[in-house]
This record gives structure tokens, C-alpha cells and sequence, in this order.
């Protein structure tokens, strides 16, 4: 039968004794210049160069990983060899054994060899790549001649527009019983392809899942997605904070663990409105809608998440734990009275935000809220700022003499910050003022009515400072009639899942930057630092992480070093990492259960009494 080729060589016409195929192949071969006679050495690549190709190709190879030895066991015999070749005709990937495999490498059927059709004439992988078809070269069908003891079956891997990335190929000796082997080529080549596509399937739900959890961390409100077998497959670190819970204890878990909610409400309708409850029985309005594929299945549901819970109206005060709730009923009780408030807390806590509050729920809300520290005044100032003066009652005295905070808050509030660095002679006075509901100015002998509500705040003892005769016991009861309590941020580590989000888009917003999102990986570092400048210093740190993010999601890498560097982090002994997270988890368990200790043990699986002796160790308060 190699009559035909050999006549063709002689440039006899053999057209209609030959495969239409492989007849036009020997012609661009001899366009191509191959010759016939000798195995080209040509278009063989280097070691690093075929590592590079493969590089490139990974995907490909990848997809191939296990096809070639699925089609190796397959076939059944060691005397074939299965390859891989990429768009071009390089051979990047070849298994089979060793007897066949020496034989080929001799023809350079092997990697980094390239048989397009240019290099090598017809072949099985050149040519079903150049006719983007399934091919069969076998014998004397190949145009060299040395490789006519080969019989080759290759087929074209197609992307998804048609156009061949790639060819599998099966070699062997020509002589073998070889029916069907090119099906088999094929369904290999498929396969491949198939792998391709999951490939790129399994790059865009990453792509679509980074872009969800990015546009659900910028949300102002609770996202929820629920799979169709019920469990939760994301929850942004929103709706995670109206839950009292963290998303990585979310996520994954079945939806029936999360919420008491009616059986059965997942399979029925399209869109969802279901006032559920949390496990404390918090009431959680969701608005849901459901999610269905191509072909009308149901693939799971998707939608929002409110709290119900009326906390008192504060649009000032970030933060819904325990603590939190309790100073703003607090606050909110007390905004109703006329009543002097005196606020203690650390610096940082938010002193002046729960003043602010009290004269925004109070009925002197449309007055003036007027604020005064009075650490940051000499002695005289305080008194001239407080009261006013007239024109010419001292040296510097501005011309038609100046009102004093009194007076600018009347029918208002007046909040005085550091009350305890009130120097004694204007206490004196402030007594005087709040006794007679009267104030004069500075080197005047009239006074004015003045209906004031006193709010004062200090970090300090004001108790010892009476001791020490340093405060006048006197004002002291005046200004305590109704005293607050601000515990440190470290007592209520919850609130720092709503202050982060909050922080973020107050800074986003001062620097006109687009929203940022935040990983969650930062909470962990967030909640086991102990704030000992509170608020505001973890205000501080968000400001300077969103000043300095160079992308639009904040990462760990943003954070400060010594938020980082967890040994240097405190100042006070007792806040240990350990110490602060056993006071963090028992907080939760006791938020979970609203201050119950029985439940709350056993959420933590420790004794009642064991529970009872770690609060008092850890001056929790209940
Ligand atoms: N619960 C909160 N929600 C939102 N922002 C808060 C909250 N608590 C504190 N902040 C912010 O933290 C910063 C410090 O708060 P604030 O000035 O009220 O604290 P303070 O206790 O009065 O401090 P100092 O004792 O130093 O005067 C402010 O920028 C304030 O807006």
C-alpha cells in the first residue's frame, strides 16, 4: 500500500486512492517544504523553554490530569502512547511505557517536539489541529517516511467558541488491531474539554464570590444566603452583629439552628417575609426571596435581615450590647426627668455622646446643647466662660462684655466634661447658680433667670476628690441626682462588630473615599486588643487603617503594629489575651441568655457555681 505515497512522492496523481484528508495534507506538505526523506530536529523545545509553555498551558495540563491515564488504562496495552498537545502542536504532556515510548522519542514524539504540520508533515496531531477535526494517520499516511511505522489517532480539545486549545493524541506501532481508538481519542478530548469548562465555572463563582462578599461587607444592612438544603452558605458581618454572633459561626451551619423559625419555611413561595427569631428569641424581621435555576429549581434564597428590637431612639450611640442597651434605657429614662446627670467613665467612652443623647430624647431637645471641658480652662477662664461678663469687668474684657455657656444654653443643656478639674471657687459659684436657677455675669450686679439642665461628666473619682476636700460635698449631691455608668469598651468587646462598620464609613465619608470593606480576620485582632483608650481609640485606629488602605477591603495587613504584636499590647497585667477572651466568651453567653446564669452555664458547658466565681474573678458585672 505505500505504493500510493511512494507515488506521490514521484509526483504521480493518487488523489482518489487516498483519503481526501490526508491527500490535502501531502500537498501543503510539499508547499510546506517537509522533507520526506529525514526526521526533523527542528522546532524542539529546551528544557526551560517547555517549563515555560507548560506554565502557560497549566490549565490545560491540568484538565488532562486525569484523562491520559484514564485513556491509558483504557486501551489495555503498553504499546501505545498517550499525549497532549497544545494549540500550536507542542507535545507538554506524555504517558505510556517505556519499550513504545523509547521507540517514539527516536521520531521525537515526545515533549517539547512540535509536530505541526510545517515541521513534520502529516500527522495526526498537525493535521487535526490544522483541520480542527478528529484524525487518524496511520503507516504510510504519514508524508516523512521514518514515521511510517506509526499509526496515530488525535482529536481537537475546543474551547467554547469551537476553536481548537489543544489536541489529544494516541500513538502507536501501525501494525495493531486499531478500530475504534479514534473514539476513543475523542471522548478524551472531551473530556478535557469538560474539565476546561469546570475550570472556568469554578473561576467565576470565585469571581462572583469575591464581588458578594465585598458588596455585602459595604452593606448598612444585614444580608442573608441560604442554600436549598437550609444551611447558610453567607451572611455579611452586618446581619452576623444583629444576631450577637460571629459570621465564621454562621456560615455553614444549618439556618434551623440559627433561627426558631416555622418548619417547612424554606420550601414555599418566591418571596419571603418572615418575622423570625434568634435563639435568645431577639425578633429578626427577614425579607427573603427565593432563587431558582434555569430550569425553575430551587437553588436556595437570598435577602436581608432587620432587628425588631426597639432599643430607645438614639441616632448617636453605636453599639446594641448588653452594656449598651442598658445605659441607653437608662439614658433615655432620665432624658424624660430634669434631673442633673453625672456620667462616669473612662476617657474614650463615649461620655459626651450619651449627654448629647440625653438632650436629644429630653423635651429640651430643640434648645441648645452647650459643651464645656472644663479641664482645658485656667481657673479665671472657666468662671468668665461659664457665667459671662460685662463691658470693662476686667482687663481684656471684650467690648459689650460676652454671655456666658450658662446663658447660651438656656432652655437647654449644658454638659460640663472633667467636672472634678472645676476649680473650688467656681464650684462655689456653679452651686450658687444651680441653687438659684440664676446666673450673673462677670462684674455685674443684675442676674438672669436661666432654666439650664446640668449634665456633667469626669473620669475621676469624685468621691476620693470630696475625701481629699478637693470637691465641695455639696455640688457633688447636686450634680449626682441621677449618676451613669460607662463601662469600658473592654466590658462590651460586642459593640465593636456595629463601631467598626460605623467607624469605616464615618472616616470613608471625612476623606470622600469610595465605601471600603472590612475581612474578618481583622475582628480577631480587634476583639482581643484591650482599648484602654476605648472609643475613641479604636475610632483612632480605624481612621489611620482607612487613611492608609491601598485596596477596598481592610485586611490585617492595615492593622497597627501594636495591635499585631498581641505580648506588648497593654499596660494593665490583668488583660491578658487569655483573660480577655474568657471575659469576651463568658459576656456572649450571658448576653445569649439575657443575664440568666443557669443557661448561660450551660451554653458554656462549665457549673453554675464555676460560672458565678469566674464572673466575680473577672469583675464581670450581671
Ligand atoms: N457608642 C458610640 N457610638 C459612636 N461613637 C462613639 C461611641 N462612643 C464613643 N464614640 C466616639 O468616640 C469618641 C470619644 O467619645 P466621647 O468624646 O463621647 O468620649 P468621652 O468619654 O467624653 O471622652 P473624654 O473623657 O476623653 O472626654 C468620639 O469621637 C465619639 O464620637
Amino acid at each position: 500500500m505505500d505504493n500510493h505515497w511512494k507515488r506521490f512522492i514521484n509526483g504521480e496523481s493518487v488523489e482518489s486512492e487516498v483519503t481526501p484528508s490526508i491527500y490535502r495534507s501531502w500537498q501543503r506538505s510539499l508547499e510546506y517544504r517537509v522533507d520526506h526523506t529525514l526526521i526533523s530536529n527542528q522546532d524542539i523545545l529546551s528544557l526551560p523553554r517547555l517549563s515555560e509553555r507548560r506554565e502557560a498551558k497549566e490549565a490545560l495540563i491540568r484538565a488532562g490530569e486525569t484523562v491520559l491515564p484514564y485513556i491509558f488504562d483504557l486501551l489495555g496495552s503498553t504499546n501505545y502512547t498517550i499525549l497532549l498537545g497544545d494549540n500550536d502542536g507542542y507535545i507538554i504532556e506524555a504517558i505510556g511505557d517505556a519499550p513504545f515510548m523509547t521507540k517514539a522519542q527516536r521520531v521525537n514524539l515526545s515533549p517539547g517536539a512540535s509536530w505541526s504540520e510545517e515541521i513534520r508533515g502529516t500527522n495526526a496531531i498537525g493535521t487535526a489541529l490544522r483541520d480542527n477535526a478528529p484524525t487518524s494517520v496511520s503507516g504510510w499516511e504519514h508524508f516523512v517516511r521514518d514515521n511510517h511505522f506509526l499509526a496515530c489517532w488525535a482529536a481537537p480539545i475546543q474551547n467554547a467558541q469551537g476553536k481548537p486549545i489543544g489536541v489529544l493524541d494516541i500513538s502507536g506501532e501501525a501494525n495493531h488491531d486499531q478500530e475504534k481508538i479514534l473514539n476513543i481519542a475523542m471522548m478524551g478530548a472531551s473530556m478535557i474539554k469538560k474539565n476546561l469548562q469546570v475550570f472556568e465555572l469554578e473561576n467565576q463563582l470565585k469571581f462572583y464570590q469575591e464581588g458578594a462578599k465585598l458588596a455585602s461587607s459595604l452593606l448598612h444592612q444585614g444580608f442573608l444566603a441560604i442554600d436549598n438544603n437550609g444551611i447558610i452558605t453567607n451572611i455579611n458581618s452586618f446581619g452576623a452583629a444583629l444576631l450577637g454572633r460571629r459570621q465564621t459561626d454562621i456560615i455553614g451551619r444549618p439556618a434551623a439552628d440559627i433561627f426558631s423559625s416555622p418548619k417547612g419555611w424554606m420550601l414555599s413561595g418566591h418571596s419571603l417575609d418572615l418575622h423570625l427569631k434568634d435563639r435568645t428569641g431577639k425578633e429578626i424581621s427577614s425579607h427573603l426571596k427565593r432563587v431558582v435555576n434555569d430550569a425553575g429549581e430551587p437553588l436556595g434564597a437570598v435577602g436581608t435581615l432587620q432587628s425588631n428590637h426597639r432599643a430607645p431612639a438614639n441616632t448617636l450611640w453605636v453599639g446594641r450590647s448588653r452594656a449598651s442597651q442598658r445605659i441607653l434605657e437608662q439614658a433615655s429614662r432620665v432624658a424624660a426627668t430634669h434631673s442633673s446627670v453625672l456620667i462616669h467613665g473612662e476617657s474614650g467612652t463615649g461620655k459626651e455622646i450619651i449627654a448629647k443623647s440625653i438632650h436629644q430624647l429630653s423635651p429640651r431637645r430643640e434648645g441648645p446643647f452647650v459643651a464645656l471641658n472644663c479641664a482645658s480652662l485656667s481657673p479665671t477662664l472657666i468662671e468668665s466662660e461659664l457665667f459671662g461678663y460685662v463691658e470693662g469687668a476686667f482687663t481684656g474684657a471684650r467690648r459689650g462684655g460676652k454671655p456666658g455657656k450658662f446663658e447660651l444654653a438656656d432652655k437647654g443643656t449644658i454638659f460640663l466634661d472633667e467636672i472634678g478639674d472645676m476649680p473650688l471657687n467656681v464650684q462655689v459659684a456653679l452651686l450658687r447658680v444651680l441653687q438659684e436657677k440664676e446666673v450673673s455675669r462677670i462684674g455685674d450686679i443684675k442676674a438672669k433667670k436661666i432654666n439650664v439642665r446640668v449634665i456633667t461628666a469626669t473620669h475621676k473619682n469624685l468621691n476620693a476628690l470630696v475625701e481629699k476636700e478637693l470637691f465641695r460635698l455639696d455640688l457633688y449631691y447636686r450634680l449626682k441626682v441621677v449618676t451613669l455608668e460607662l463601662p469600658p469598651l473592654r466590658e462590651r468587646s460586642e459593640d465593636i462588630r456595629e463601631l467598626v462598620p460605623h467607624f469605616i464609613r464615618k472616616a470613608c465619608e471625612s476623606f470622600n473615599g469610595q465605601p471600603l470593606g472590612i475581612d474578618e480576620d481583622v475582628y480577631s485582632y480587634l476583639l482581643a486588643h484591650s482599648w484602654p483608650g476605648n472609643v475613641r481609640e479604636l475610632e483612632n485606629c480605624i481612621e489611620s487603617m482607612v487613611a492608609l488602605a491601598d485596596s477596598s477591603i481592610l485586611t490585617v495587613e492595615n492593622l497597627p503594629d501594636e495591635l499585631i504584636q498581641k505580648d506588648s499590647k497593654s499596660e494593665c497585667t490583668t488583660e491578658t489575651l487569655l483573660y480577655q477572651q474568657t471575659k469576651q466568651t463568658i459576656l456572649y453567653a450571658l448576653t445569649q441568655t439575657r443575664g440568666k446564669i443557669a443557661p448561660a452555664a450551660k451554653i458554656l458547658g462549665i457549673g453554675r457555681n464555676t460560672l458565678y466565681r469566674k464572673i466575680k474573678e473577672l469583675d464581670i458585672q450581671v
